[in-house]
């Protein structure tokens, strides 16, 4: 998606306007999916709405949101150097990929939130707190000797039964 914010003909609802149901300023994810089911029924999109298609979409959603940060470098956490404008269009484009994700596990009968929370606890067995910790700790205190053997056994400890590919914790 392009940067809709400066070709709007409408002026950008305020913040009361955003409100979702509950009030607080914020959507659940059951409020997102309602609110993509109203809206691809109102424009009949619900034909095009297919698992591939949204699949694809949310892909190439992706693909738009990975351009905004390439050439860029590494950019610091919160983004204190890019202007309102980039952000704007940063939250357009995160927002187009969560709105397709939310759409595709509606479309696909997963409930999102269940399959969210589950995932975590399945995270948090795959990976103990004590295992990582021991782990950062060695790594910060003897860079160079006594993590090569220990991470390798923490590792073997925390993948017995899974491959670990969450890229070095
Ligand atoms: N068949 C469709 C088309 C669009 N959308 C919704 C979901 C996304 O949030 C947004 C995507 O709209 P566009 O396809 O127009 O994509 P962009 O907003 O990225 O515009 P562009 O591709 O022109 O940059 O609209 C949808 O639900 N179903």
């Amino acid at each position: 998606m392009e940067n809709n914010t400066q070709t709007a003909a409408q002026p950008p609802p305020n913040r009361e306007e955003m409100k979702g149901a509950s009030g607080q300023g914020g959507l659940t994810l059951e409020e997102l999916k309602e609110k993509m089911e109203i809206f691809a029924k109102e424009r009949d999109w619900d034909q095009f709405h297919s698992p591939r298609n949204l699949l694809l979409a949310m892909v190439g959603e992706v693909g738009e949101l990975s351009e905004i940060f390439q050439w860029k470098g590494e950019v610091p956490r919160g983004l204190p150097d890019w202007e309102e404008q980039e952000k704007l269009h940063l939250g357009e484009e995160l927002s187009d990929v969560l709105l397709y994700l939310v759409r595709l596990s509606d479309i696909c009968g997963i409930d999102l939130s269940k399959a969210a929370l589950r995932k975590i606890e399945l995270n948090a067995i795959k990976y103990p707190i004590s295992i990582c910790n021991q782990k950062h700790n060695q790594i910060k205190t003897s860079p160079l000797t006594a993590p090569v053997a220990t991470a390798a056994a923490a590792d073997a400890a925390a993948t017995s039964t899974t491959s670990n590919d969450n890229g070095g914790v």
